[in-house]
């Protein structure tokens, strides 16, 4: 959340055609060593990516070349610095308490005002316009979906054409709910841009790397790296590595936070200082008079488009704390037993969305990343439960350790509130037999949930038309046996088997 110390980040990058990871090469030897599963790819050099630090900090930068362009000790001078347009950016309401409070001054070419009126865009049926329609359906058997198609190039599905609604609740108007996305695409958005009234992206590539364009300057986010598009920010995705495949959880109301820490103390799970905002950047190659650019709009859940005859991308300075990030999984420092019992994947948020009331989450972004695993007279795997929030879970590589086969990279599942899940039939037959000895688990794998509070609907899209929907997932918990004896009153281990 907002730091209530208001702090110029230093930059961690002043100019890179490479990864922050690649920054000093003993750094990231080091870092490497300790983060064996860091397998993050080095974007493509025709782009320079700058970053500053620090999660919630306030920033302050210039795009390279044009120093002093932000104004100095105000946010509204008469005349700003090279012709620019001064435009705030507001992430809360005006008059939410400081520690809370996200805005950011944006000095562009023109203001964003500068466009078309936007003209509703025909409904597509991998949408959901209202959770609450009849032909989404609340469910609460076990759900799971096989990978999504991923388009072949001459497909040319660009990022906002191949965002695909998977289950949500509750409505943008109302400001409350939330909405799980699969997106696929073999496209780069060209001449496109988009932005989204309804709430925040967080958006996790499971194949292939993202070049997304903001507002604020460039990222770079591949497979095990996530990113934050925070609502209203204008971003523009293109597949440097070719054709994609992700999830994204939205949140219709609030702001992504890192959880408190509690008894842990100051330091753990995921560090301020691995979050990463783009320096500003502005697009040069799209001259700024006579060009034609796209601008789509997702407002209230229905699509729109405008058009506007120069790039949004005209921000040549900003500062503030409302800005997109990005964050490295493979530094997510876990915490876990060194003595007995399988803890709560609480223990694994990454980043939380809080609602009103306190300790329950309008959405926790949570992974299971690879660790050791030494709990002694313990069953290691997830244990079988019954939630009272909804958890939705993905895959971005490896094996997850409570499915045997079934969830793969790509796939995704849903356990509803109160709907019983755990580990399956072989899993259950392997973790209650195994040795002890401490363990590497989930070494090559990023297993994710969002879990949410919210009662989530399934599109009918996702439900149906897909045809991805795993039929036979019930039966994978079938061969869970009884081993109770009524007859051994003395609960002899001995005649137990396994
Ligand atoms: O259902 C799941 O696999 C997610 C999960 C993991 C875990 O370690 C404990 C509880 C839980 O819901
Ligand atoms: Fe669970």
């Amino acid at each position: 959340m907002a730091s209530n110390k208001p702090a110029v980040a230093a930059p961690v990058a002043v100019t890179s055609t490479a990864h922050p990871a690649a920054l000093a090469k003993s750094a990231a030897e080091a870092h490497a060593a300790h983060h064996p599963n860091n397998a993050t790819a080095q974007p493509p050099a025709a782009f320079t990516y700058r970053y500053n630090s620090g999660f919630g900090n306030e920033f302050a930068t210039e795009a390279e070349g044009y120093p002093g362009a932000l104004p100095v000790g105000q946010n509204t001078p008469q005349v700003c610095p090279y012709g620019l347009y001064a435009e705030q950016l507001s992430g809360t309401a005006f008059t939410v308490g400081r520690s809370h409070n996200q805005r950011s001054w944006l000095y562009r070419i023109r203001p964003s005002v500068c466009h078309k009126p936007f003209e509703k865009l025909p409904a597509n049926p991998r949408h959901v316009r209202n959770w609450s329609d009849a032909e989404c359906e609340p469910t609460p058997n076990q759900l799971r979906w096989s990978p999504f198609n991923v388009p072949a190039q001459k497909e040319k599905v660009a990022f906002h054409e191949g965002l695909t609604a998977i289950c949500g609740a509750g409505s943008p108007e109302a400001r409350s709910g939330i909405a799980i996305h699969v997106y696929t695409a073999s496209a780069d958005m060209d001449k496109v841009a988009m932005y989204n009234s309804d709430g925040d992206y967080l958006i996790v590539p499971q194949q292939g790397a993202l070049n997304i364009r903001t507002e604020m300057g460039l990222l770079y986010v591949a497979p095990n790296e996530i990113c934050v598009i925070p609502r209203g920010i204008r971003f523009a995705v293109r597949l440097p590595e070719g054709p994609v495949r992700g999830y994204i959880l939205e949140v219709y109301s609030g702001h992504f936070e890192l959880p408190d820490l509690g008894p842990i103390g100051a330091n753990g799970l995921a560090n301020p200082r691995d979050f990463l905002y783009p320096m500003a950047a502005f697009e040069s190659d799209v001259p700024n008079e006579g060009a034609s650019y796209t601008v789509i709009n997702k407002y209230c859940n229905q699509f729109w488009a405008a058009s506007m005859d120069h790039s949004p991308f005209n921000v040549v300075a900003w500062h503030g704390n409302y800005a997109p990030y990005k964050y490295d999984l493979s530094r997510f420092n876990a915490f876990n037993t060194v003595t007995f019992d399988h803890p709560d994947p609480s223990v694994f948020t990454v980043l939380t969305c809080k609602s009103n009331s306190p300790g329950t989450a309008v959405a926790d972004f949570v992974v299971f990343p690879p660790r050791w695993a030494v709990g002694q007279g313990t069953f290691r795997p997830p244990y079988a439960h019954r939630n009272a929030m909804s958890e939705y879970m993905g895959l971005i590589k490896g094996a997850y350790e409570a499915k045997a086969e079934g969830f793969v990279p790509g796939g995704g599942s849903l356990h509803s509130i109160m709907t019983p899940h755990g580990p399956d039939a072989p899993t259950f037959q392997t973790a209650s037999n195994v040795d002890l000895a401490p363990v590497r688990v989930a070494d090559g794998t990023m297993a994710f949930m969002f879990e949410s509070c919210f009662m989530m609907t399934v599109g009918k899209w996702a439900l149906e038309e897909s045809k991805k929907v795993q039929n036979d997932y019930y039966t994978h918990w079938q061969g869970l046996k009884a081993h109770f004896d009524v007859n051994n009153k003395e609960g002899d281990k001995k005649k137990l088997k396994f």
